[in-house]
């Protein structure tokens, strides 16, 4: 018999990216990776690309120096259990739970992330559809911070590749690292269960996120992903932002150069994002948020996970 408190947690998604979200406010679950991966198993598990420990941020070491700035610190892990430094979908979804347990509500909230303290607008959803249209009712709203674009190293610029096919990419890097390469047909990036070749590996030290991007019209592309950590995922935030930034350089457009701010559309396989850089090199997400279940862990089970 497990003397363990009960655990709840819930399933939500942002455009298909299904996270397990795990509140643990006060900072008193030791996570190991062995039981993230346990838990983000999609057979043995509750399955999810990820997982989200919702921990307030003066209860999380990695935090407390935000927690003047954000009550919430996002403790965010891929499903492998590796640890990633931001997530554009799951900040979504984070805000979206934090509005559901009645700790934010609609408008404006702060949250605290490994990448820094990110500004959230939850909009006002009148029809219940927690967002399920992008930019409306309901829909989150995210300031991504400043993409950086790493120069070349005396190696070279970025080769991504897939069996035979190789392509040159973008380094982009939304908090967390991205090679963005631009293709003639998403089909060709194949099977993305296993991870791209990129090179040079100097690039990226800790690895990299890849999308393959296709144009589908002005200012819109539409993108797939292998996750580091989590394989082929049907949406990626933080690619989605890496890919709009690659995507205006490659089409001339600097909002730093013309003052004007710049927007794409950009379709994920599990929906649609819109990705907005302003002036001061800001960039912004809107897309859906949705939780989908809430449960609790069998205490048993959960023995065994957590060991
Ligand atoms: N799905 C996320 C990104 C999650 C982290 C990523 N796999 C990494 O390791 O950097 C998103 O929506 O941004």
């Amino acid at each position: 018999m497990s003397t363990r408190p009960r655990l709840p947690f819930l399933k939500g998604h942002g455009t298909e990216n299904d996270f397990v979200i795990v509140p643990d406010l006060d900072g008193h679950l030791d996570l190991s990776a062995a039981a993230v991966a346990r838990i983000c198993d999609r057979r043995a598990g509750v399955g999810g690309d990820g997982l989200i420990r919702v921990v307030r941020s003066s209860a999380h070491p990695e935090a407390r120096a935000m927690a003047d700035r954000a009550e919430w610190f996002m403790d965010y892990r891929n499903s492998d259990g590796s640890i990633a430094e931001m997530c554009g979908n799951g900040v979504r979804v984070f805000a979206r739970y934090l509005q559901r347990a009645g700790l934010a509500e609609e408008g404006d909230l702060t949250i605290a992330t490994r990448a820094g303290v990110r500004r959230i607008h939850i909009a006002k959803a009148a029809d219940g559809t927690d967002g399920a249209a992008v930019g409306g009712e309901g829909a989150i709203t995210v300031e991504m911070g400043k993409a950086l674009l790493p120069e070349p190293g005396p190696e070279g610029g970025i080769t991504v590749s897939v069996g035979e096919r190789n392509w040159p990419a973008h380094h982009v890097n939304m908090g967390n690292p991205h090679a963005v390469a631009f293709v003639d047909d998403l089909g060709h990036a194949g099977n993305l269960f296993t991870a791209p070749g990129v090179r040079p590996a100097a690039a990226y030290p800790h690895g990299t996120n890849v999308e393959f991007v296709v144009d589908r019209g002005p200012r819109h592309v539409a993108m797939r992903v292998h996750e580091r950590g989590s394989g082929e995922t049907r949406s990626c935030g933080t690619g989605a932002c890496a890919v709009m930034v690659a995507a205006a350089r490659r089409d001339g457009a600097d909002p730093a150069v013309t003052g004007r701010p710049v927007s794409y559309t950009v379709d994920v396989p599990g929906g649609r994002l819109v990705i907005s850089e302003r002036p001061d090199g800001t960039v912004e997400m809107t897309g859906p948020a949705v939780i989908v279940a809430e449960g609790e862990f069998d205490a048993a089970w959960l023995d065994t996970a957590l060991g």
